[in-house]
């Protein structure tokens, strides 16, 4: 393996880039990772360190959907030469998994947050923040997104242990299988395990409402010792700015991507389950021919009746089976997930355990 190759598999690369890159014709030697996005100028890392970027013209002109842009934790193919300020960026590579926030519900609305993330760690917080809903539609769209979801629950130090122990059984009998990992800040509880847990090369990020101690776990990985998470200064019409970098490399040499955006991620239509927000078609559903009518081609389907006669938007009608599609594709995993419970239950044990100091 060359030089080059290991310096940027520490950023993230892997032979699936590698590959993709071959594919498109691009040599190793072009290729960057996106660090930060500020409007029209991007800061990239590869092994030679932190540099500026714009998209190219040609690039712009055949890439005009907003998820076509790159984002933070992209891969991309960039010319530089060596008296350029700025790097061109002619290619971005294809995304392994992405997040992405969109609207359900109605609003037509989405936006690319981070890509290549391969865990996504949703934090709530065991002190009046828990909400198992919020959880399982977090949950939901990372997974759609195709990155592996993990769950920290924060601020143990001011709950009860069986107030704990209960939201771990509600998790649990939700079917939620993802690891789950109770933190204190204060006490330091988890916070061990939670750094084991983090492995070299692999990309994380951290999502939950405000509040909940992002910031504080954050920079406690960091103070475990990063390297540059600094941002880069830059000249740009006249103006002097600095774009604070994003992706961080942690000491241990896992990756962390902090953005304010990440950090609502979901935030839009999470709180609405399918009974709330889609009342008007689950009423119409209950006239469909068929008691198990998917609403997509059976005959004698109330909905795509009603959709047909114009009752029914269009948008609204798509985001439902969209959601619905969703939550069955979650329902299945949960039968898979049933075979684990003798697991989950040592688990629980073992949590027991700990919080009695076992
Ligand atoms: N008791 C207790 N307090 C905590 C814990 N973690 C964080 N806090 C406190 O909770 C408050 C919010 O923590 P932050 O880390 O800023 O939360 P955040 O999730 O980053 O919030 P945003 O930056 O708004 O997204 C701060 O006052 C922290 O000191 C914890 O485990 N226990
Ligand atoms: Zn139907």
């Amino acid at each position: 393996m060359s030089n080059k190759q290991s310096e940027l598999e520490k950023l993230g690369w892997n032979e699936r880039f590698e590959r993709l890159a071959a594919l498109q014709g691009e040599s190793i030697e072009t290729v960057a990772r996106v660090a930060a996005v500020d409007r029209d100028q991007l800061l990239l890392l590869n092994d030679t360190g932190t540099f500026r970027a714009k998209l190219s013209g040609s690039y712009l002109h055949h890439h005009r959907r907003p998820e076509e842009l790159p984002c933070v934790g992209d891969w991309v193919c960039v010319e530089k030469g060596l008296n350029d300020d700025f790097g061109l960026i002619h290619t971005v590579l294809d995304r392994r998994t992405s997040l992405c926030r969109k609207a359900v519900g109605g609003v037509n609305e989405s936006q690319m947050i981070a890509a290549n993330i391969d865990y996504v760690i949703v934090v709530q917080s065991c002190h009046y923040d828990f909400n198992l809903n919020r959880l399982e539609r977090y949950l939901v769209m990372i997974m759609e997104g195709g990155a592996t979801p993990c769950v920290l629950l924060t601020k143990t130090d001011l709950v009860e242990p069986d107030v704990l122990t209960a939201q771990l059984s509600q998790i649990r009998a939700a079917g939620i299988t993802a690891p789950v990992l109770p933190l204190s800040n204060m006490t330091g509880e988890g916070i061990d395990e939670l750094k084991r847990n983090l492995l070299p090369g692999m990309t994380y990020c951290f999502v939950g409402s405000s509040g909940v101690g992002k910031s504080t776990i954050i920079n406690e990985l960091i103070g475990g010792g990063s390297l540059e998470t600094q941002g880069l200064s830059a000249t740009g019409e006249g103006k002097h700015t600095t774009v604070r970098r994003e992706l961080i490399l942690l000491g241990n040499g896992a990756l962390v991507i902090d953005n304010p955006g990440m950090r609502e991620f979901g935030i839009i239509g999470v709180e609405n389950g399918i009974g709330r927000s889609f009342v008007d078609i689950e009423a119409l559903a209950s006239s469909c021919r068929y008691r198990d009518c998917t609403h997509t081609s059976e005959p004698g389907c109330a909905v795509l009746d009603a959709l047909s006669a114009g009752e029914v938007d269009e948008e609204h009608y798509k985001n439902y089976t969209k959601l619905k599609a969703e939550s069955e594709f979650y329902q299945m995993s949960y039968a898979e997930k049933r075979k684990k419970d003798r697991d989950f239950g040592k688990y629980i044990k073992s949590v027991k355990n700990d919080l009695r100091g076992e």
